[in-house]
């Protein structure tokens, strides 16, 4: 296939830079614990200084890949999906999301919210950015905020950030993984002093898993 047609068919979200694919368990937010295929979609430019994905970054670094294929693979795994990236807003997710929900799988987005929500979900797990913040259409949809509490200035900005979202949004604060073992504390008197919010971990990186 040439440049050209490769690129119109990435920019109708027919194509995907897919950095990966993995079945795993959901290690983070509401559905910890459970069964799940991850697709990691390339290409993000928020620049979360502390990103555990940065090789993501470039969707140059990822092949062009048909999403039939992605869901393809996808339907011999699990019947819950998670596309992450990167940043999976990047791409128009509509035709991804449409195939895998024809073949009756539960569609789940790990995403910041930097750019507009496309695709059809039954999870929307949004973690805002200070550095390029969500666009507005995308709180009320959002089923759990989580957000990543790297320094004690972040627990101000989660409490803003969750003004935002519906009632019955699922608050969720997750500490960013170098500063674990200092922010673990802060954030146990956080959740307790403001028990409508959970402590959020990343239990795959405890388990040793993808
Ligand atoms: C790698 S991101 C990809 C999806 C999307 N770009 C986003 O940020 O939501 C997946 C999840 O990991 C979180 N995350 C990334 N790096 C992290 C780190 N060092 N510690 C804790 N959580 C992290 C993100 O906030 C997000 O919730
Ligand atoms: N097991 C596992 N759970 C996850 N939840 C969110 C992840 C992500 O990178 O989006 C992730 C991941 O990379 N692995
Ligand atoms: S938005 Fe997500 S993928 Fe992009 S830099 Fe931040 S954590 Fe990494
Ligand atoms: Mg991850």
């Amino acid at each position: 296939m040439n440049q050209e047609v490769v690129q119109d068919q990435v920019e109708k979200g027919l194509m995907l830079p897919l950095m990966e694919e993995f079945y795993t368990i959901q290690g983070e937010g509401s559905h910890t614990g459970r069964a799940a295929y991850f697709i990691r979609v390339g290409g993000c430019d928020v620049g979360c200084h502390w990103c555990d994905v940065k090789e993501s970054w470039d969707p140059e670094k990822h092949p062009p890949t048909a999403i039939d294929q992605i869901i393809e693979n996808a339907s011999k795994y699990s019947k819950t999906i998670v596309i992450t990236g990167g940043e999976p807003l990047t791409w128009d997710m509509g035709p991804l999301t449409q195939g895998l929900k024809e073949r009756q799988m539960q569609v789940h987005i790990e995403t910041s919210g930097a750019y507009p929500l496309t695709g059809d979900w039954d999870w929307i797990c949004l973690s805002p950015k200070k550095v390029k913040m969500p666009v507005p259409e995308i709180y009320p949809k959002a089923h759990e905020l989580k957000v990543i509490v790297y320094n004690k200035h972040d627990f101000a900005f989660a409490k803003a950030e969750a003004e935002k979202v519906s009632s019955s949004c699922k608050l969720y604060i997750q500490p960013e993984w170098s500063v674990r073992e200092k922010m673990i504390p802060l954030i146990t008197d956080f959740v307790m002093q403001n028990p409508e919010w959970q402590v959020s971990l990343q239990t795959h990186k405890y388990l040793n898993i993808p």
